[in-house]
């Protein structure tokens, strides 16, 4: 298993993901993801060179049983402050407007509701839990479904909301997450939303994990190809 911290570190080094003084905020879903990456941006704080604040922030889209006190111990265990937004966006997407493809919009007004606590709370840098294995499956559900070939960033400024959403762990491996959560005992909440594990995102790790069955090879290969600008021959 790799040492999750040291390829965060290192991602937000090259990249220059963090400025000093930002007041970043992680989004914390209670999946592995982003409670591996609160766990380890908290860590990374006590030694970056570049100080910066750190709080945690997670929307409550309005299921009905979703219990965050584990996420509540849990920050409080990091000392990092946490704030829960409660909304109707579940409410919203499924019974109102009853959605046929309810992602699109949820994932909509959670960056709405995100930026309007990280507004209150005067934070200017949203680091999300997405990693490597997520930025493939996005190139694929981008290319399949929407006919470009996009994936996720590092990071981009958003001059609307005037946030810069960054992903620390998009050079890390999702295996490598799911062995830090086990050996550390960190909790992970279970998903309410009715989508969870039903999504065309979902379908396409699937379809990846085949793939990785036949060729081994072939995950490390598409990483390669994704930073591989210089050979990016397309009908030219
Ligand atoms: N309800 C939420 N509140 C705050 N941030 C969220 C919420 N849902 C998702 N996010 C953020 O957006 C990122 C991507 O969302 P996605 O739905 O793919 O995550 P997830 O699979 O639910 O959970 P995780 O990525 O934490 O394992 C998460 O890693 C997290 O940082």
């Amino acid at each position: 298993m790799n040492n999750i911290l040291g390829s965060m570190r290192k991602t937000i080094q090259e990249q220059e993901m963090i400025q000093p003084g930002d007041r970043i905020a992680v989004g914390l879903s209670g999946g592995k993801d982003s409670m591996a990456l609160l766990h380890e941006l908290s860590r990374f704080q006590k030694f970056s060179p570049i100080p910066f604040e750190l709080e945690a922030i997670t929307i409550d889209m309005g299921f009905n049983n979703f219990d965050l006190d584990a996420a509540k111990v849990f920050c409080n265990q990091l000392a990092v402050p946490y704030r829960i937004e409660k909304t109707d966006i579940a409410k919203i997407v499924f019974e109102i407007r009853e959605e046929k493809n309810p992602c699109a919009l949820c994932a909509n007004m959670r960056r709405g509701a995100l930026s309007k606590v990280m507004n209150d709370r005067n934070l200017n840098v949203l680091a999300l839990g997405h990693h490597a294995d997520d930025a493939l499956s996005t190139l694929f559900l981008n290319m399949l479904y929407a006919g470009k070939l996009n994936s996720l960033e590092y990071s981009s400024y958003l001059s609307r909301t005037a946030i810069t959403v960054i992903r620390p762990f998009l050079d890390t491996a999702e295996a490598d997450i799911i062995g830090f959560i086990k050996s550390n005992c960190i909790p992970v909440l279970k998903s309410p939303c009715p989508m969870d594990r039903h999504t065309k995102r979902e379908d396409m790790s699937q379809l990846l994990k085949t793939i990785y069955k036949d060729n081994p090879h072939s995950r490390k290969n598409l990483l390669t190809a994704m930073r591989n600008e210089n050979q990016c021959n397309l009908f030219k």
